[in-house]
C-alpha cells in the first residue's frame, strides 16, 4: 500500500529523487490550463459558462450566486455546523488579528524619514475548492485574513455543484454569509482564476487571487501570476511526519490517511529512524484504510510515487530529509518534539507532538490551512494578513537633509553612468554639488 525506501547508511546528496512530488506536477498542468485562461481572457463569461459545462457538468445561467441564496443558506444551516464554524472563525481571528502591521517611521537623518505604510490590496478573489470534497473551512481561512488586513472588496468563488442546482455547496454559501461576504460565484478550476485575473461581464477583475485548489487551480495561479497577485501555490495536499520509536503507529497512520483523503495525488510521507515504527505503520495503514469512507482515493494517494516511508539513521538525517522535502504540513512525533520542531527550516506549518494533528490545523487551531505545496514552502508562507498587504515606503526629506545626501547621490549616479540622476539633485541647489 505504501512504499519504503531505506536510506540508512547513506543519505544521497540529492534528496529530490528520493521524495518525488506527484507524477502530474504543476509544470505539466500549465499546458492544459493555458488555453482555458486565454479563452476566458478573450470570450469572458461565455467561456466561463462553457468551461463550467465541460468540467463541472453544469449549465450556468449566471456565474454570480444571488445574494438571497447566500443569505438563505445561512438560515438553513445545521446549528451544529454553524457553532463549529463560529468557533473556527473566532480562533482564526485571534491569530490573524495579531498579524496586523503598524506603520513604522524611521528617522534616517535629522529632517529625513522613511515610513513603511501598510496598505491592503483593493479587491481580492478568494478560491474555495469544491471538486472531490467541499471546503467551507477554506472560506474561513481565506476571508478572515483578508478582512483583518482591511481589504474592502471580497469575492468568493467555488465550483458549481450539479446536485445543488448548479450552486456551490450550501455550507460554503452559509460560511460566506456568516462572514458577511455576499459576492459569490459558482465557478471552479483554472477558469475561476482567469475570471478574477481578467474580469468578465459578470465579475469585475480582482487585484489578487488566493486560496487552495487542485493541480489545475495551482497551475492557473502560476500562469497568471503577474497579471494578478497570488498567494502561495496551495495545491494538492501533503503531509510529512518525522517520528521516532516513541511515536504511536495508530496516530501516525491516521494522520497520513487524513491528508491522503484530499486527492488521489495527495502526498503522505513518513520519515523515521525506527524500523519497528515503519513496520507497525505498514501494518496499521490497511486496517484503517479498510474502515475509511474514501478508501479508494486514499489507497491511490498512499500507493503513488509521491507517498512513502523513508528510513533514516537518526533524527539528524531525518531533519535533513524533511527540510529538503519542504512539506506543506510537517508533524513531529519524537521524544523531544518542541526542540526538534525549532530546528526545522522548511515547512508550510509545523505540528508539534501527539496532540497537534494536521486535522486540528485544518479546522480549529487558529492557524491558517492555506499553505504552500510542491516544495514551495522553502520560499513561500501560508496565507496570512501579510499576504493582502503591501508595504509602501514614504520618503520625506527636508532641503537640508537632501543637501546632506547630495554629494553621495551624485557620486553614485556618475558611477552608474546615469548623470541625469545627479542633475536632478543639482537642479535643487544654487551651489555646485561636489562630484
Ligand atoms: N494546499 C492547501 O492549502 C490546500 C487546502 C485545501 C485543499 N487543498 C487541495 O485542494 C484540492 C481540491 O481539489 P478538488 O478537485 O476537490 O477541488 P477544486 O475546486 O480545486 O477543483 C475542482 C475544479 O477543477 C476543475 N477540473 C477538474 N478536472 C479538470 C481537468 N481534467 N482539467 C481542467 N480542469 C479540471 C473543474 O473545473 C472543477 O471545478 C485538493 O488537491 C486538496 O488537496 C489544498
Ligand atoms: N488539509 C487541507 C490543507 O492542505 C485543508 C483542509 C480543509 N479541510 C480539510 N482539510
Ligand atoms: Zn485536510
Amino acid at each position: 500500500m505504501i512504499s519504503r525506501t531505506d536510506l540508512r547508511g547513506a543519505l544521497p546528496e540529492d534528496l529530490r529523487h528520493v521524495l518525488p512530488r506527484a507524477e502530474l506536477d504543476v509544470e505539466a498542468a500549465l499546458e492544459k490550463v493555458r488555453p482555458i485562461c486565454e479563452d476566458v481572457h478573450h470570450r469572458g463569461v461565455e467561456a466561463v459558462r462553457e468551461l463550467t459545462a465541460r468540467f463541472d457538468g453544469v449549465e450556468l445561467e449566471s456565474t454570480r450566486v444571488p445574494v438571497e441564496t447566500v443569505t438563505r443558506a445561512l438560515e438553513e444551516l445545521d446549528p451544529r455546523i454553524r457553532a463549529a464554524l463560529e468557533e473556527s472563525i473566532r480562533r482564526a481571528r485571534l491569530v490573524h488579528r495579531d498579524q496586523r502591521r503598524t506603520d513604522v517611521t524611521t528617522q534616517v537623518v535629522p529632517g529625513g524619514t522613511v515610513t513603511e505604510r501598510w496598505v491592503p490590496v483593493e479587491r481580492v478573489g478568494l478560491y474555495v475548492p469544491g471538486g472531490r470534497a467541499v471546503y467551507p473551512s477554506s472560506v474561513v481561512m481565506n476571508v478572515v485574513p483578508a478582512q483583518e488586513a482591511g481589504v474592502s472588496s471580497l469575492a468568493v468563488t467555488s465550483p458549481a455543484q450539479k446536485e445543488f442546482g448548479g450552486l456551490p455547496h450550501p455550507t460554503i454559501l452559509a460560511a460566506c454569509a456568516l462572514l458577511g461576504v455576499d459576492e459569490v460565484y459558482a465557478v471552479g478550476g483554472a477558469q475561476a482564476v482567469a475570471m478574477f485575473a481578467y474580469g468578465t461581464e459578470e465579475c469585475p477583475p480582482a487585484t489578487m487571487v488566493t486560496g487552495p485548489g487542485n493541480i489545475w487551480v495551482a497551475a492557473a495561479k502560476r500562469l497568471l501570476k503577474g497579471r494578478i497577485g497570488i498567494d502561495s501555490e496551495a495545491g494538492p495536499t501533503e503531509i510529512a511526519i518525522l517520528a521516532d520509536s516513541t511515536a504511536d503507529p495508530v496516530h501516525v497512520a491516521a494522520d497520513l490517511i487524513s491528508q491522503a483523503e484530499h486527492d488521489t495525488i495527495a502526498a503522505a510521507v513518513l520519515v523515521t529512524d525506527s524500523a519497528e515504527l515503519a513496520e507497525a505503520v505498514e501494518r496499521e495503514l490497511p486496517r484503517q484504510v479498510a474502515a475509511t469512507k474514501h478508501g479508494e482515493r486514499v489507497t491511490e494517494a498512499l500507493s503513488g510515487r509521491q507517498s512513502g516511508i523513508i528510513l533514516v539513521d537518526d533524527m539528524e538525517a531525518g531533519l535533513r530529509v524533511v527540510d529538503a522535502y519542504a512539506a506543506e504540513h510537517l508533524e513531529i512525533h519524537t521524544a523531544d518534539a518542541p526542540a526538534l520542531a525549532a530546528r526545522v527550516r522548511n515547512a508550510g506549518a509545523i505540528f508539534v507532538g501527539a496532540y497537534a494533528p494536521v486535522s486540528l490545523g485544518d479546522y480549529l487551531a487558529g492557524s491558517n490551512h492555506v499553505l504552500p505545496t510542491g516544495g514551495c514552502a522553502c520560499h513561500s508562507s501560508g496565507l496570512s494578513v501579510q499576504t493582502f498587504l503591501r508595504g509602501i515606503h514614504v520618503v520625506d526629506y527636508t532641503r537640508e537633509a537632501l543637501a546632506g545626501a547630495a554629494a553621495h547621490v551624485c557620486v553614485l549616479a556618475d558611477a552608474e553612468d546615469l548623470p541625469a540622476h545627479g542633475a536632478a539633485i543639482r537642479a535643487r541647489f544654487d551651489w555646485e554639488v561636489p562630484s
